[in-house]
């Protein structure tokens, strides 16, 4: 059974007099993806690319269309099913420092998913939070600095971290190393690589660049004005 199925999702804005403009950012997009696998998606700015993310994530509320995870339609999932479902698909930004807590140290970002959605015994913390800091290979020492101490590929591999405490099967990465320069891109790419091999995780993955997506994908949606027009 395929990890995620989209079938002909929709997402449009309305705005207006009466609300009779409509704009339609995700306009009828379908497609699968396996575990331990990466679609990658590109196209325009402005084309929906993030929209659509975030609508399969159910962070932004779809007009119509389904989103099966294995096998479950989480279309309509509320309140503690949605929550569940928050843990077991993740997302990563482009601005990894937005999403830290700028007075929270290093070792507290990464516990703090740990204890909120109580994934690992007190006495247990620190050494999870140790595992995690290796498995994005930072060094221990790092736990006990300020997000303002830290380099932005530091930082992006702190976001990853946190992410990975939850043992997420689906991360949608959006645009993940775009605003870093091209050698620490390369090696937060080569990291996410490493992850999606050490533990399954399927990724869609959001860039503007196509040499990047062609590295990181096996298969390639582009998305024009809503749609996805072609798979490669
Ligand atoms: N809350 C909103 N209300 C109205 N329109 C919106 C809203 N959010 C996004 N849009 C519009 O939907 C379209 C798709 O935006 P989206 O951010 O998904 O594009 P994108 O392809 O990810 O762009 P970029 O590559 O620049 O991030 C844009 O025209 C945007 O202006």
């Amino acid at each position: 059974m395929k990890l995620l199925k989209v079938e002909d999702l929709k997402k449009y804005y309305y705005s207006g007099l009466f609300k009779k403009e409509v704009h339609k950012a995700v306009d009828g997009v379908s497609f699968e993806l396996e575990r331990g696998e990466t679609l990658g998606l590109v196209g325009k700015s402005g084309c929906g690319k993030s929209t659509l993310g975030r609508t399969v994530l159910r962070l932004l509320e779809p007009t119509s269309g389904r989103v099966l995870f294995e096998g479950q339609d989480i279309s309509g999932f509320k309140g503690s099913a949605l929550k569940n479902l928050g843990i077991r698909m993740q997302i990563i930004f482009q601005n990894s420092e937005s999403c830290l807590n700028p007075r929270m140290k290093v070792y507290e970002a990464i516990a703090e998913p740990l204890r909120l959605h109580r994934l690992c015994e007190r006495d247990e913390e620190k050494g999870r939070v140790q595992e995690l800091i290796e498995a994005v290979s930072l060094s221990e020492e790092l736990l006990f600095r300020y997000p303002r101490e830290l380099s932005g590929g530091q930082l992006q591999r702190i976001a990853i971290a946190r992410v990975l405490g939850m043992k997420p099967e689906f991360i949608v990465a959006d645009e993940p190393t775009s605003m870093l320069d091209p050698l620490v891109q390369a090696q937060i790419l080569s990291l996410l690589k490493s992850l999606q091999e050490n533990y399954g995780i399927s990724f869609l993955f959001i860039s503007h660049d196509m040499e990047v997506v062609k590295w990181m994908s096996d298969e390639i949606a582009v998305m024009e004005e809503g749609k996805i027009i072609d798979f490669r």
